[in-house]
């Protein structure tokens, strides 16, 4: 089964640790969100798992087999990443032909209409395109490539909100057409939570929550009322965050509520979107153990 397993990885810059202990399977034909703020080791793991960089300990293991860094599968797993791989003063159109030759089976197709689509001229060099173009074009590569995994980091770095959501429809469509893992990694998370099936964050080294995102969904919510009846009802769950905003008291929680007790009157009971629970999460008051 195409499924890729990092087992107990860990990653130092010298002194600084920067994964501990990660473990997550990416099984196939999902769409994953990779969450985390700026700067907790998204590209970092990203790097590990696409052989750019090693990991300090640790196993990452495909199709049941656990890969050492000469046997990587090169063309299974694609990267795009922000770290240009391409000389810039190559035209798309070359750069096009390069990476079909080396990664085998080219979405023809898919690069052509995404190339017309956004209005991208294949003659042009990389070096004349603005940043969300470059963007573009990179996603438009990660797309067609025949790779079982692809990882977008920050797919919509500069990006327009029209172009973004045609990049969100040209995502969608490849997937339709050929399921395969695809992993998002972004900070930018209102807008993917309509795209991804599960939901991975990333705070302070390690992974936070490994779920469906109907679940992650399922569990958050905003309580708010009078602080003693709040406090009263939050006693046993797991409190995110809490706030006061006058007479009003607001607990964040993360978890399933009791099914048996009564809510009381006075409580308000609302779920609140990926975003505003991945805040709650990952700032410093976030509790970590969930
Ligand atoms: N080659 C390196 N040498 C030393 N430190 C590094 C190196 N690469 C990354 N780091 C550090 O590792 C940490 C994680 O960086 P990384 O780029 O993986 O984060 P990220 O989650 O992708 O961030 P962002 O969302 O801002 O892109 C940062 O503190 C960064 O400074």
């Amino acid at each position: 089964m195409n499924e890729l397993k990092l087992t107990q990885i860990t990653k130092q810059f010298g002194h600084q640790v920067i994964l501990d202990d990660i473990n997550l399977t990416f099984k196939p034909n999902t769409i994953y969100g990779l969450l985390g703020r700026n700067g907790v080791g998204k590209s970092t793991l990203l790097n590990i798992i696409t052989n750019r960089i090693f990991a300090s300990s640790g196993t990452i293991s495909w199709q049941g087999q656990a890969l050492t860094g000469r046997d990587h599968p090169v063309q299974a797993f694609y990267l795009m990443s922000e770290t240009n791989l391409f000389s810039k003063e190559e035209r798309l159109q070359k750069i096009i032909k390069n990476t079909a030759l080396l990664q085998g089976q080219f979405d023809e197709t898919l690069s052509a209409e995404m190339m017309t689509a956004f209005g991208l001229n294949p003659k042009k060099k990389l070096s004349q395109l603005s940043t969300g173009y470059r963007t573009i074009f990179k996603a438009m590569l990660a797309l067609c490539v025949p790779a079982e995994v692809v990882f977008l980091d920050e797919p919509i770095l500069g990006l327009d909100a029209n172009h973004r959501e045609m990049l969100y429809q040209f995502i969608l469509k490849a997937y339709e057409e050929r399921p395969r893992t695809i992993v998002l990694a972004t900070h930018l998370i209102e807008e993917i939570a309509n795209l991804i099936e599960h939901v991975v964050i990333l705070n302070e080294t390690q992974v936070i929550i490994d779920e469906p995102l109907e679940t992650v969904l399922a569990k958050s919510y905003r309580i708010s009322g009078p602080e003693e009846v709040v406090q009263a009802y939050c006693q046993e769950l797991n409190q995110l965050a809490t706030e006061q905003l006058g007479t009003l008291y607001i607990a964040y929680i993360y978890d399933q509520l009791p099914t048996e007790r009564e809510i009381p009157d006075r409580l308000t009971i609302e779920h609140v979107d990926l975003q505003q629970t991945f805040i709650k999460l990952t700032n410093e008051r976030g509790n970590r153990d969930v």
